[in-house]
């Protein structure tokens, strides 16, 4: 996180332009960070499919969701926000590997 990271400069003392240009760099990364996860996923197909197992793993979508309410904490950030937003990827993923079988 901006604040976070002492490579970054502190938010207090940029402008207007400086500050949406760090909301665009974060943006871009967020949307690279989904395409990793969305690459993985499809990985994770591959060998669900090679072992005859269904694309739905209700068990980890419970571990994920879970994972995302305690990060979303420790970075107090709203967690029912953050557990949404989890929520899209995994049906991302979900819509995408039925597809691809
Ligand atoms: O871990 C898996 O089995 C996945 O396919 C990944 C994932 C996810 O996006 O986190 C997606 C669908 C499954 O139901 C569970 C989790």
């Amino acid at each position: 996180m901006a604040d976070d990271n002492t490579d970054r400069r502190r938010t207090d003392e940029m402008s207007l332009d400086e500050l949406r240009e760090e909301i665009r760099t974060i943006d871009r990364d967020i949307v690279e960070l989904i395409a990793q996860r969305t690459y993985v996923a499809e990985a994770i197909a591959d060998v669900k499919e090679e072992q005859g197992l269904p694309t739905t793993d209700e068990e980890q979508e419970q571990a994920v969701m879970e994972r995302a309410g305690d990060n979303a904490e420790q970075f107090d950030v709203d967690s029912n926000l953050v557990k949404a937003v989890f929520r899209l990827l995994i049906e991302l993923n979900k819509v995408e590997q039925r597809e691809s079988r």
